[in-house]
């Protein structure tokens, strides 16, 4: 039968990739997306905002929303420290098996812990399961609709940065997290990932 995309995009990685070099992981797949076959990862546009955020919040723990294949997940696990952890949450087997192999092609497993599962489920379990309390920074890239109801169970000290607050959107979010006094929000404008489509990255810090 026919291959998945995710496959297609791991296969890519595989050929054209340095195996244990996470620069060429990720640059490998930006020139099979902008080239070959699109897929809905953060890319290079909104991945530079992305290094920019984490470096500034260098922190010690981090939790992806969505990890699809693993592109954002290798983008931020090689901008932490050794010690620093990357809790990365996917409900979707499939998915889940692509980016454990992209993770690895890119030498980043020590630092992230990918979890299969719904955030809805695990986010309330973090602190028993995983002894963390709260994180120091919240990416969310999962479905467009979670966003609101996620940021909720995770009112306890966080930068939060989500993806695609323009393209598809996550009206309900954006409104939230820019009127609720909990929060200072900021809009960094963008591209939607290869394409010339507005999008953006939403920081919001939370101010307790
Ligand atoms: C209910 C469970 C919730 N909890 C969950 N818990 C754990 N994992 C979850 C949860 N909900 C979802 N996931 C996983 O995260 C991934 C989902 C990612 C979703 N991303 C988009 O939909 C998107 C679309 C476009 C786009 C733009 C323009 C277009 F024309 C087309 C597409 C661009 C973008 O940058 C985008 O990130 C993965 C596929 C899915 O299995
Ligand atoms: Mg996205």
């Amino acid at each position: 039968t026919r291959s998945t995309r995710p496959q297609r995009l791991l296969a890519a990685v595989q050929k054209n990739a340095t195996r244990g070099d996470p620069r060429s992981v990720v640059k490998a797949i930006d020139e099979f997306c902008r080239y070959t076959e699109w897929a809905m990862n953060v890319g290079d546009e909104k991945g530079c905002i992305l290094d920019s955020v984490v470096s500034e919040v260098n922190p010690a723990t981090v939790l992806e929303l969505g990890t699809y294949c693993g592109y954002s997940t290798v983008r931020i696990a090689t901008l932490l420290p050794p010690d620093a952890k990357l809790i990365t949450l996917e409900f979707n087997p499939d998915f889940a098996v692509i980016a454990r192999q992209v993770i690895a092609w890119a030498g980043q497993e020590e630092k992230v812990h990918l979890v299969e599962g719904s955030s809805g489920d695990l986010i309330p379990k973090m602190k028993e399961q995983f002894g963390v309390k709260s994180f120091d920074l919240v990416f969310l890239d999962h479905w467009k609709d979670r966003y609101l109801p996620d940021a909720k169970l995770m009112e306890a000290g966080s930068v939060l940065l989500a993806d695609n607050v323009i393209c598809p959107g996550s009206p309900d979010y954006l409104d939230y997290v820019r009127n609720s006094p909990k929060y200072r929000s900021q809009y960094f404008k963008s591209h939607l990932e290869y394409t010339k489509v507005e999008d953006g990255l939403e920081k919001s810090v939370f101010l307790g």
